[in-house]
């Protein structure tokens, strides 16, 4: 795809993004990894203003160009296609479920099997750090090496996968993940767990299982 159509492609992500119900105002971002950069959206824009025009092309270094501000989180962008050549596009959103859940500080267990859609048999939960940072970054930097999806403590999720309908999808995922999670919280039961095992068997499977939609 060329810098229009991807561009095109992030602002549908978006807006679908709230049609699932996964953002509200101008919370969230999404890019793509382009050239020696990435696409970005433009910090605070609400979704359904953004034209292809807005998108914003940072590079590695992270030198963005003139006369565009790039999303507020363009840091944590980087480092995870720093830290991940498998991924190409990333979402982050502050949906209910996940932000909720974020503010526990701990990791979604495997109370079900489809927690191995991150890659691991959990869904990590990174530190705190202000929104917008260097150490927000390079938390996540680490977390994404762990799991293609992370909660970030008090704030919301990230996804990151081949492109941005991979990344949307895996997205929904684990907000429905979080939504099952809060219902099982608020029973004030013991959750029963899946164990290594069976979790290990799961995610060999989904190694190859999926949607398989390129760009
Ligand atoms: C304050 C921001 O909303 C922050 O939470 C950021 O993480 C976010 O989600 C949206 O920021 P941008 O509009 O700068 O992308
Ligand atoms: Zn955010």
């Amino acid at each position: 795809m060329n810098r229009q159509q991807l561009s095109r492609k992030i602002i549908d992500t978006c807006l679908e993004m709230t049609r699932l119900g996964l953002n509200q105002g101008t919370a969230g971002n999404v890019s793509v990894r382009y050239k020696d950069g990435m696409l970005i959206t433009p910090t605070g824009t609400p979704y359904e203003l953004l034209t292809e025009d807005n998108i914003v092309y940072v590079d590695n270094n992270g030198k963005h160009e003139e006369g565009k501000l790039p999303s507020s989180e363009w840091h944590f962008h980087l480092a995870v296609y720093q830290a991940r050549s498998d991924v190409d596009a990333v979402v982050h959103n502050h949906s209910i479920n996940c932000a909720a859940v974020s503010i526990l500080e701990k990791p979604i267990p495997p109370f079900h099997y489809m927690i191995a859609v991150g890659g691991t048999d959990h869904i990590p939960c990174i530190p705190y750090a202000t929104f917008g940072t260097h150490k927000l970054a390079e938390y996540v930097k680490e977390g994404i090496k762990e799991s293609k999806a992370i909660l970030l403590a008090h704030h919301g999720l990230i996804a990151a996968e081949q492109n941005l309908d991979k990344a949307l999808w895996l997205a929904h995922e684990v907000e429905v993940l979080a939504q099952w999670y809060m219902k099982l919280l608020a029973t004030g039961l013991e959750i029963p767990l899946l164990n290594q095992e069976e979790m290990a068997v799961v995610l060999e499977k989904f190694k190859s299982y999926g949607l398989r939609i390129e760009e």
